[in-house]
């Protein structure tokens, strides 16, 4: 169903987030199938050769786990919470058959997104996966996550994971060419729609459930994806995950599909929220910290902080003060307690001090915002 959509450029990246639907992994009567996987893991495959990374976020489990029990099964919450545990470790031998490469397993919950501890930690291991060259394969945790399976929730989870991952555009791969001003199964007029600016409740309004018995979501959940990722500054794709034809133009670069934009880039809205995220403490630092990071652009080393005043933890928002005004916002390295610790010393004392180094900065300076009216300072 790829009427009316004509080829165009897809934005440039590096490394990108690809979710698989279910309805792209199941036959009709519900079995796991590698039909469409080959032409969507060809994709991963030519995209690592240019030099790219790719997360892919995979549906599937408890389609692939139906399979496996018996028909009676699997009707209830518990049964496909069940059934997802079941069909999980097929799903991932199956994305295995398509790479030389390690496919790795990564479950996740929303839950588990919300806690900054474990979103850092998630953050941590899948920069080191694909360091390592290994491919993130991503589902639901759907054991221990209840609304999620209700909702069928995995374009959300994507649109997570590609902040998570500092990806540049997020790829949905679904059974349809794109967005369509209706529900094109439901509606004969339904018009495709190849670029959206901005997601507008008439797109909301227009975007109806799924097509399948095996897909959840609908276009809606991926509209609510594409809003997601849009505030991380992460532009959102969607094609056909079925035409091998579309998937083969996607890694040269064309797309024949629907591009849902980012107004603001990336790095504008990392900024936008730095300046806006509640924060959990203070850091007082000296004058010469304020050249460097004002003047210098740099990041902030424990040499020129003073003083930190709060409970804040590690990977909590903090304001950096100095002569008693706020000047600057970031992402402290260090909790509160190991600032105060280590203010004043010399980045090389951090281990000696602490017993342990999580880096030399106290706030990177890709997680830092100077205020717009700190010019005004001394
Ligand atoms: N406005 C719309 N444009 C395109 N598809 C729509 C629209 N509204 C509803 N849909 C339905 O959304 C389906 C895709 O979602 P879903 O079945 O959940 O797929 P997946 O399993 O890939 O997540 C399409 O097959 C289509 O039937
Ligand atoms: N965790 C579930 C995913 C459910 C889901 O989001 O499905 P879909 O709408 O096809 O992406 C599973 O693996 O079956």
């Amino acid at each position: 169903m790829a009427a009316g959509f004509t080829e165009q450029p897809l934005p440039t990246w590096r490394r990108a987030v690809l979710k698989v639907g279910s309805s792209l992994l199941t036959t009709p009567d519900g079995a796991l199938t590698g039909r469409h996987a080959d032409a969507l893991a060809a994709f991963v495959a030519a995209s690592r050769r240019a030099g790219r990374e790719v997360v892919i976020v995979s549906s599937g489990a408890v389609a692939a786990g139906r399979g496996l029990a018996t028909p009676e099964r699997g009707a209830g919450l518990t049964g496909r919470q069940a059934l997802a545990a079941l069909g999980q470790t097929r799903l991932i031998a199956l994305w295995q058959t398509f790479f030389d490469a390690p496919v790795a397993q990564v479950l996740l919950t929303h839950d588990d997104l919300r806690n900054r501890r474990r979103y850092l930690n998630a953050r941590s291991t899948l920069r080191e996966l694909l360091a390592i060259g290994a491919i993130p394969v991503i589902n639901e945790n759907d054991t221990v996550a209840v609304d999620e399976l209700k909702l069928g929730d995995n374009d959300n989870l994507a649109a997570i994971v590609a902040a998570l991952v500092d990806a540049d555009v997020l790829f949905i791969a679904s059974d349809i060419a794109g967005l369509y001003t209706a529900n094109p199964r439901t509606d004969p007029d339904a018009a495709p729609v190849m670029e959206v600016a901005e997601v507008t409740p008439e797109h909301l309004a227009s975007a109806g459930g799924a097509g399948t018995v095996a897909g959840t979501g609908g276009m809606r959940t991926k509209l609510d994806a594409a809003i997601k990722a849009a505030a991380a500054g992460i532009e959102t794709v969607l094609f056909d995950g079925r035409d091998a034809a579309c998937l083969g133009r996607l890694a040269d670069g064309a797309l024949v599909g629907t591009r849902l934009r980012a107004p603001r880039s990336r790095l504008a809205a990392r900024k936008y929220w730095l300046r806006h995220a509640p924060s959990a403490g203070r850091v007082t630092v000296d004058p010469g910290a304020v050249d460097a990071l004002r003047g210098r652009g740099a990041s902030l080393l424990p040499g020129g902080v003073v003083d930190a005043v709060g409970d804040f933890a590690r990977g909590d928002v903090v304001e950096i003060l100095a002569g008693g005004e706020p000047f600057a916002r970031g992402i402290a390295q260090y909790g509160a307690t190991d600032v105060r610790r280590i203010a004043r010393r010399h980045t090389r004392d951090i281990e000696a001090v602490l017993g342990y180094s999580y880096g030399e900065t106290i706030v990177h300076r890709d997680d830092l915002v100077v205020l717009p009216d700190a010019a005004r300072l001394p």
